[in-house]
């Protein structure tokens, strides 16, 4: 079956550094997977090519076949290769519905006109708020989004990435700076989407437990390059894994040995 994604030979060059270097990597439609490897490894660099805010220096990236070469990052969004926002995309004085429901208008494309629109406008509104009950938010419709906590501040990036209702999810450390008791709503969220069974997810994240519990398969950078790519036992097991990397979390007590 063609992979929903894959990637050929993809690198990048900062001066004399390959941040990411030929990585050729793929998933299939529906398919769970998370980027691990430590600080510097390129993970972020690498989502940064895919969703198209950098330009490759050699090699392709392939959505369903179709090389996206040539595609900025709204094409690929449109496309069905969504990132998530960074909190910067948020308007911090509008509501967290106002936000959600302009993701969703924003994909729609509909200009808000009263009388032409009123059902149109009713029925974004219904999914914006459909969409905050996924990822645990409905307590917070009204909240102005820069009141939220920073937890609550990722699950309304998380919901503003579903508003567009891509098929491939990008997600860049959902847990970053949260605290210990935010992660398991975050978990939960992510698990529910996965659980829908319609989308194809990549994860980066640092938490070993949050990796394991989630992913089909996960590939391991390390320099730039695609060290490994297995289940996550393989991975686990895997001897070169271990020196280059899990050993390193095991100093910093992130998984338990
Ligand atoms: N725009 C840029 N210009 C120059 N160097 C860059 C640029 N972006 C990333 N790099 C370098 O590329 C390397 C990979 O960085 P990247 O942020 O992708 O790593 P990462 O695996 O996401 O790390 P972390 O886990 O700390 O987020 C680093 O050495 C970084 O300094």
């Amino acid at each position: 079956m063609e992979p929903i994604i894959r990637t050929e030979n993809l690198s990048i060059q900062f001066g004399g550094h390959r941040a990411v270097d030929g990585v050729n990597f793929q998933m299939q439609a529906k398919h769970f997977k998370s980027i691990i490897g430590p600080n510097g490894a390129g993970k972020t660099t690498f989502f940064n090519l895919l969703s198209g805010e950098l330009k490759p220096t050699e090699g392709e990236i392939f959505l369903k076949g179709e090389s996206l070469a040539d595609d900025s990052s709204i094409e690929r969004t449109r496309k069905g290769l969504g990132r998530s926002f960074q909190i910067t995309n948020v308007f911090p004085n509008l509501t967290v519905l106002e936000n959600v429901r302009l993701a969703v208008q924003s994909r729609e494309k509909v200009r808000f006109n009263f009388y032409k629109h009123y059902l149109q406008y009713k029925s974004i509104t219904n999914e914006a708020v459909e969409i905050l009950g996924q990822v645990l938010l409905d307590n917070k419709v009204n909240a102005v989004a820069s009141q939220l906590s920073h937890g609550e501040k990722r699950k309304l990036e998380i919901a503003m990435l579903l508003a567009l209702n891509t098929e491939i999810l990008l997600l860049d450390e959902p847990t970053a700076g949260m605290s210990l008791e935010e992660v398991p709503a975050i978990l939960e969220v992510i698990r529910s989407i996965k659980e829908q069974g319609d989308k194809t997810i990549l994860l980066i994240e640092h938490k070993m437990d949050m990796i394991l519990d989630l992913s089909d398969s996960i590939m391991v950078l390390f320099n730039g390059k695609l060290l490994a790519d297995g289940t996550p036992s393989e991975i686990m097991d895997n001897e070169t894994v271990q020196n280059a990397y899990l050993g390193g979390l095991y100093d910093e007590q992130l998984i338990k040995p």
